[in-house]
């Protein structure tokens, strides 16, 4: 057994040593009373927290290593509360979200029936797949392959690229707010900025170099059709939201969901909003997200060739509520394949802290009026690196009360 196999062995046997936790005991943590009877719990139980998350991250290895090593229980800190998990059985078989083919998106004769369908998607949905988006299927392939490579690396060489360093260049770590969230999900990311400054190419890991690279090009491509037909679903022209730089900053994520073996007990990721402006997503065969449409979660099957865009908090804003930002998740993967997804996160490229962002004013009237306030991007930004994914968003901090 090498060193470092040897290190991530003892770790996952540490694990192991670790008291079952009853997930019916868990109180609500996001409660100030119980977190502090929860603190009373675990300095009884001898249980701390912050120790354990610090050796897991210090250690590594990735919810993949974990999951490599055999362990057949799940380290307490990713062990959600009640409320979440009673909740994750309760997903609907039938309902789907849209599929829209973009072949004809620039034909005149289709291009407003297309730019209907986004609208009604993007307002009754906040979800959909695109088909035909010009991206050949060898080349999803590929992406995927290559970031399932990166996340199936030997540790010695993967662990090189882990660090915590958001909001810049290249990091590879498990939860990105490990740290502020109330409960770790099953999952690790390779995360890279790749707009409005890109990454030194070297800093790309090399196995998915070339892949993450093509990508950004390909995916913004897609993105900036998308939001042509977001725009003109709004009323204005096409090129409107390219004008606002909507596409400018931009975020690559190669998400890896190992098998879980206690999947009932964790999520694989938690039930967020995204905080930009579209998203684009690309999928392996292995399903697990799931979009909540009213009362229910649909789960959104992997559809071939196909690219999941969902509405993020910023549109949801701009278009004064007319688009949704939708909330998702993803389950802890049952399935012995790690599922793997490919996110790249769209946001406003201006980066003057001091602008005052909010709807549109093209979209107000005496019947429209606004209802959020305008925020600061400093205070946007604040938002989503002070808060883990669980906490309030941003849409919930501006709406104006009537
Ligand atoms: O992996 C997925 O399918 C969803 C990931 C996601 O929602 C995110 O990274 O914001
Ligand atoms: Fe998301």
């Amino acid at each position: 057994m090498g060193a470092a196999v040897a290190i991530i062995y003892d770790k996952a046997k540490h694990y192991l040593r670790n008291p079952y936790f009853q997930p019916n005991q868990q109180p609500d943590a996001r409660n100030p009373y119980f977190l502090k009877h929860m603190a009373a719990i675990d300095a009884a139980s001898g249980y701390d927290r912050m120790k354990e998350l610090k050796e897991f991250d210090e250690s590594k290895i990735g919810v993949k290593g974990l999951s490599d090593s055999g362990i057949t229980s799940i380290p307490r800190f990713f062990v959600h509360p009640p409320e979440t998990l009673s909740d994750l059985k309760s997903s609907s078989t039938c309902a789907s979200i849209p599929i829209i083919d973009l072949s004809a998106v620039n034909s005149a004769a289709h291009r407003q029936k297309i730019v209907e369908q986004v609208k009604e998607a993007a307002t009754t949905w906040g979800f959909f797949q695109v088909i035909n988006h010009g991206i050949p299927v060898p080349a999803l392939e590929e992406t995927i392959s290559a970031i399932k490579a990166f996340h199936e690396q030997p540790h010695e060489v993967k662990s090189k690229y882990y660090k915590r360093d958001e909001g810049q260049g290249v990091m590879y770590a498990s939860n990105n707010d490990l740290y502020r969230a109330n409960a770790a999900a099953w999952h690790d990311s390779l995360q890279a900025w790749m707009a409005p400054t890109p990454p030194k190419v070297e800093d790309i890991p090399e196995v998915c170099r070339n892949e993450v690279v093509a990508w950004d090009k390909s995916a913004t491509e897609v993105a900036e059709t998308v939001m042509e037909l977001l725009s003109q679903g709004l009323g204005m022209e096409a090129g409107k939201f390219k004008e606002l730089m909507f596409s400018d900053a931009r975020a690559f994520v190669g998400h890896c969901y190992p098998y879980c073996p206690q999947p009932d007990l964790t999520v694989g990721i938690t039930s967020h909003t995204d905080p930009g402006v579209v998203t684009i997503l690309l999928q392996n065969h292995v399903p697990g997200l799931q979009v909540k449409h009213g009362d229910e979660w649909v789960n959104v099957n992997p559809v071939l060739g196909g690219l999941i865009i969902n509405v993020g908090d910023f549109l949801q804003i701009i278009s004064n509520g007319e688009y949704k930002s939708v909330q998702h998740r993803v389950l802890a993967n049952s399935y012995n394949e790690a599922r793997i997804s490919i996110v790249m996160f769209f946001n406003v490229g201006k980066l003057n802290e001091n602008d005052y962002y909010g709807p549109l004013p093209e979209l107000l009237s005496p019947e429209k009026p606004a209802v959020y306030r305008n925020f600061t991007m400093q205070e946007y930004l604040e938002n989503f690196y002070c808060k883990g994914l669980d906490s309030k968003s941003m849409i919930e901090k501006i709406t104006i009360q009537n």
